[in-house]
């Protein structure tokens, strides 16, 4: 499975120190896939204290240039260079907060894949589609932009928007439906299966049952992936199954 923190805007460099400081022994001998997306800032502290260990290094986004006049953006082929191997892409907060809109996310992703980092993709449906029954034609649309992407470096996070830091986790069953449905799409877009990972509310006390929920190859944790101790409570219920990711 793969399992990815995404630290938001939280964190500093006393704060990584003391993480990896109580994480990366505990990670010795994972059977997972750990990542750590932290702050840009933190980006070389991480590489630097994750080298050699089982946490590899991701960014929470990139811009779709290798460079130019582009202030305040942070280039894919850079965060490459210095070590960063996954980057988060489209997810809500940039769509809602930022701009975010299919197509610009579809360029970050391929920007990021040539310059060699391995994309997490978001997608999921805000409360009031989902309580329009418009949940999968979201998907669709969100999903239909993927198809020009390499499958070997994608990996799919569905977080619904609803369930974003609220304590309202989706159920099983809807993560179920979702991901079969992002499944299917993906196979049919790329040729190939892609994993999906689950995000919104994952916590230590429901991290068992959503990981072991059909078509869900890992998760996307917030809030709970800051705190070393209940990030790595969250990656020991990650069921083992075979090999990793
Ligand atoms: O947005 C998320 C991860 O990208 C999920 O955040 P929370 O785990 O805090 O709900």
């Amino acid at each position: 499975m793969l399992l990815a923190a995404n630290w938001k805007m939280y964190g500093s460099p006393s704060q990584l120190a003391a993480y990896c400081e109580e994480l990366l022994p505990q990670l010795e001998g994972c059977a997972h896939q750990v990542v750590l997306c932290p702050p840009f800032p933190l980006l070389p502290q991480a590489v630097m204290l994750c080298a050699g260990s089982e946490l590899a290094v991701g960014a929470q986004n990139c811009h779709w240039a290798r460079e130019g006049a582009f202030t305040g953006e942070v280039s894919p082929n850079l965060l490459a260079e210095m070590g960063v191997s996954w980057v988060i892409i489209a997810h809500s907060e940039r769509r809602k907060l930022f701009g975010e809109t299919d197509d610009t996310a579809l360029a970050r992703a391929k920007a990021a894949q040539e310059a060699g980092l391995s994309v997490i993709f978001c997608v999921g449906e805000t409360l009031a589609e989902r309580e329009g029954g418009e949940t999968l034609s979201v998907l669709q649309r969100q999903t239909a932009v993927l198809a020009g992407l390499d499958p070997q470096k994608l990996v799919i996070a569905y977080e619904p928007v609803w369930a974003i830091g609220t304590g309202h986790n989706a159920t099983p069953a809807q993560v179920a439906e979702a991901h079969a449905f992002i499944h299917e799409r993906l196979q049919e877009l790329t040729g190939q299966a892609v994993p999906v990972l689950y995000g919104g509310s994952v916590k230590p006390q429901n991290a068992g049952e959503l990981l072991a929920t059909p078509g869900v190859a890992g998760a996307l944790v917030g809030g709970a992936s800051l705190d070393a101790g209940s990030f790595f409570a969250i990656i020991q219920a990650a069921p083992v199954a075979g090999a990793k990711g």
